[in-house]
């Protein structure tokens, strides 16, 4: 069966899969694969197979925001996958936690308007637990900073006229914000999948985005490289306890 939008044969899939917002990085995550090959590009979706360590493994780009990604988490859910990884950006909210610094989220802020359209506001977005321990294990194998606990995800980026919710969520101990992983802890546990995150910092979130906003440093760049290296290390460690 081909997946309406990903354009994927579901036959290509795998159980695990990892997924980003940057097409670009997904290509990046497959070329550290043995026997990678591109599957489709199909809007923002560009899906890639390989292995690592003979674990089959999917590499998909989910693109900018919740609505899109949940398209392609539910396609990927659709086509069989069962433990979903995503490998992102998010900005800081602590001097604790700087630039370059990696994040496990364990459970997300429903701060999105796609999951109030799923599921009441009641309910929590969470981490599976054994991915969550797997990939803060991968991540401290890697040199550098790493943090677990709660994230943030919001729709908008750039500020309008509302303040963002950055102080109150800051005082409240979360860590980081971004833009999908509620959608996709959200998803995965109504269609009874597994599902974790792992974020590279790239600034700080309450600064103005706007003005500052540079992903593209060496800083970001070795974080985002550890990330891809701890995520591809997570799926065969939980693939060994499966
Ligand atoms: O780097 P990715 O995975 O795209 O994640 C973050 O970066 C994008 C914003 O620039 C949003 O998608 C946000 O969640
Ligand atoms: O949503 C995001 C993603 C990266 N960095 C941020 O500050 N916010």
């Amino acid at each position: 069966m081909k997946l309406s939008i990903l354009q994927v044969d579901t036959a290509d899939l795998t159980p695990y899969a990892i997924v980003c917002g940057d097409p670009f990085r997904a290509a990046a995550i497959a070329a550290k694969l043995d026997n990678a090959r591109e599957l489709a590009f199909s809007r923002e979706y560009r899906t890639f197979v390989g292995e690592a360590s003979g674990v089959p493994i999917t590499v998909v780009s989910h693109g900018v925001g919740s609505p899109g990604a949940a398209v392609c988490f539910e396609e990927l859910i659709k086509g069989g996958v069962k433990t979903l990884i995503r490998v992102g950006t998010a900005g800081s909210y602590s001097a604790d936690v700087p630039p370059g610094s990696l994040v496990i989220s364990t459970a997300a802020v429903r701060e999105d308007g796609l999951t109030r359209q799923l599921v009441p506001i009641a309910f929590p977005a969470v981490a599976d637990a054994d991915v969550v321990r797997a990939l803060y294990e991968a991540a401290c194998e890697t040199e550098g900073l790493v943090a677990k606990g709660i994230t943030v995800t919001l729709d908008a980026f750039f500020q309008g006229v509302e303040e963002f919710p950055h102080q109150k969520y800051k005082r409240a101990g979360a860590l980081a914000v971004e833009m999908e992983i509620s959608a996709l802890y959200v998803i995965a546990t109504l269609r009874g999948v597994r599902a974790g995150a792992i974020v590279a910092l790239d600034g700080y979130a309450d600064a103005d985005l706007r003005e500052v906003y540079n992903p593209h440093t060496d800083v970001v760049s070795g974080a985002i490289e550890r990330e891809i290296e701890a995520a591809i290390r997570a799926v065969v460690k939980l693939n060994g306890c499966d």
